[in-house]
C-alpha cells in the first residue's frame, strides 16, 4: 500500500505547489517535443532523467518546507537557512535539466 501513500504525497505536492504544476507542464511539453523532433532513444533517456531530477528535487523541497514549518513554526534564522538551501537544490536540478534539454533540442531546431 506504500504506492497509495506515495500517490497521496505527489497529489498533495501537485495541489499545493504552483512550481510543481509548472514543472509537470514543462515535463509533458518536453516529452511531446521529443516525439516531434524524433530524438534518439538515448537522448530520450536523458530527458526522462532530467524530468525526474527536477520532480524529485521539488518533492524533497516541499517535504523539507513542511518539516521546517512543523518543527519551527515561528521565525528562526536556521529555519530560513534550511529553506533557502532546499530551494537551492531545486534550482541546481532545474539548471542542469535546462542545460540537458538545450543540448538535445536546440541543435535539432537550428
Ligand atoms: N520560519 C522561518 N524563519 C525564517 N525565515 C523563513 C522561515 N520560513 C521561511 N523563511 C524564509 O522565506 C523564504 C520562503 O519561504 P517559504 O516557506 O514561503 O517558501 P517558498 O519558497 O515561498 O515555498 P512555497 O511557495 O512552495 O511555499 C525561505 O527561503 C526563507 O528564506
Amino acid at each position: 500500500m506504500g504506492f497509495v501513500y506515495a500517490a497521496k504525497g505527489i497529489s498533495y505536492a501537485f495541489k499545493s505547489q504552483v512550481n510543481f504544476k509548472i514543472e509537470i507542464f514543462i515535463a509533458l511539453a518536453a516529452i511531446i517535443i521529443s516525439f516531434i523532433l524524433k530524438i534518439s532513444f538515448h537522448e530520450f533517456l536523458w530527458i526522462i532523467l532530467s524530468i525526474a531530477i527536477v520532480l524529485i528535487a521539488e518533492l524533497l523541497n516541499t517535504a523539507i518546507e513542511i518539516l521546517v514549518d512543523f518543527v519551527s513554526p515561528g521565525y528562526h534564522e536556521k529555519a530560513g537557512r534550511i529553506k533557502d538551501i532546499s530551494a537551492g537544490l531545486v534550482l541546481v536540478a532545474a539548471i542542469a535539466s535546462a542545460c540537458i534539454g538545450a543540448f538535445i533540442f536546440l541543435p535539432k531546431l537550428f
